[in-house]
């Protein structure tokens, strides 16, 4: 079986360009194979890299040096290190979900489109999309008063199981998950782990940040350790 994503040599740091240019090195040598549905946790100390890589790979950070191969449905292969943005949004639309940690409202748009959305950017007729869209959000207990609402002013949990619904909408190939449970109770905990169950057994590859250890060990098939990236001399 051939990777879903294949990161060879990957290095990235920060310029900080209001601090005197400063360069701080971030990532370092990262190699790393995901296959199809399996779920990689990261892991490693709070600063070591591990939200960088994920946005890395969503193409939301620029690769520094190195290559982020991305297998897509036909078989052709693209490296996040060339891809032009028009490529990176077909992508994301295509073949790379993410969960943030932070849903990322847009005024005015009530909760149940926020979660069609990715459904009918694939080309589903709306009532199709709504009907998805309402599945998860039953599943994620998100009451169906709040679903013709905009998330602006939902409470922490709800706007995350909103973003949770959003990311499991559609059947991607490559999944990506910033704590997806941070704010969750047990039984939401729960629905969370049985959607990434799931997409696992659709053969979904996951790449995750899982601060919950009890989520982590019964999610993950393997930890990727964050090493230190080499210090600038
Ligand atoms: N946009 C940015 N500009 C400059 N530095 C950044 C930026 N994003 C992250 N960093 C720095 O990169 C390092 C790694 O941050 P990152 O958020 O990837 O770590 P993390 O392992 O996800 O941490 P945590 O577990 O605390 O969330 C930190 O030292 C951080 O200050």
């Amino acid at each position: 079986m051939e990777p879903v994503l294949e990161i060879c040599g990957l290095a990235k740091s920060f310029t900080l360009h209001n601090q005197g240019g400063i360069t701080l090195p971030v990532l370092d040598g990262v190699d790393l194979a995901i296959y199809p549905g399996e779920c990689v946790a990261l892991n490693g100390r709070s600063g070591s890299g591990k939200s960088t890589l994920l946005r890395t790979l969503q193409g939301n950070y620029r690769v520094g040096s190195g290559h982020v191969w991305v297998r897509r449905s036909d078989g052709s292969r693209i490296d996040l290190a060339t891809a032009s943005p028009r490529q990176v949004i077909e992508l994301r639309r295509s073949t790379i979900g993410y969960v943030s940690q932070f849903l990322h409202v847009v005024p005015r748009v009530p909760a149940i489109e926020i979660v069609a959305e990715p459904v009918r950017a694939r080309g589903a007729d709306p009532a199709t999309a709504r009907a998805r869209a309402a599945a998860l959000l039953t599943r994620l207990n998100v009451p169906e008063r709040l679903w013709p609402l905009a998330p602006a002013t939902f409470s922490g949990g709800e706007q995350q199981r909103v973003n949770i619904a959003r990311g499991f909408a559609v059947e991607y190939p490559i999944l990506l998950l910033d704590e997806p449970t941070a704010s969750l109770d047990g039984e939401n905990r729960a629905a969370v782990i049985g959607l990434i169950d799931e997409a696992l057994g659709h053969g979904t590859a996951i790449v995750g940040i899982f601060h919950d250890a009890e989520v982590r060990d019964r999610v993950a098939g393997r930890l990727y350790t964050m090493t230190e990236a080499r210090a600038a001399a």
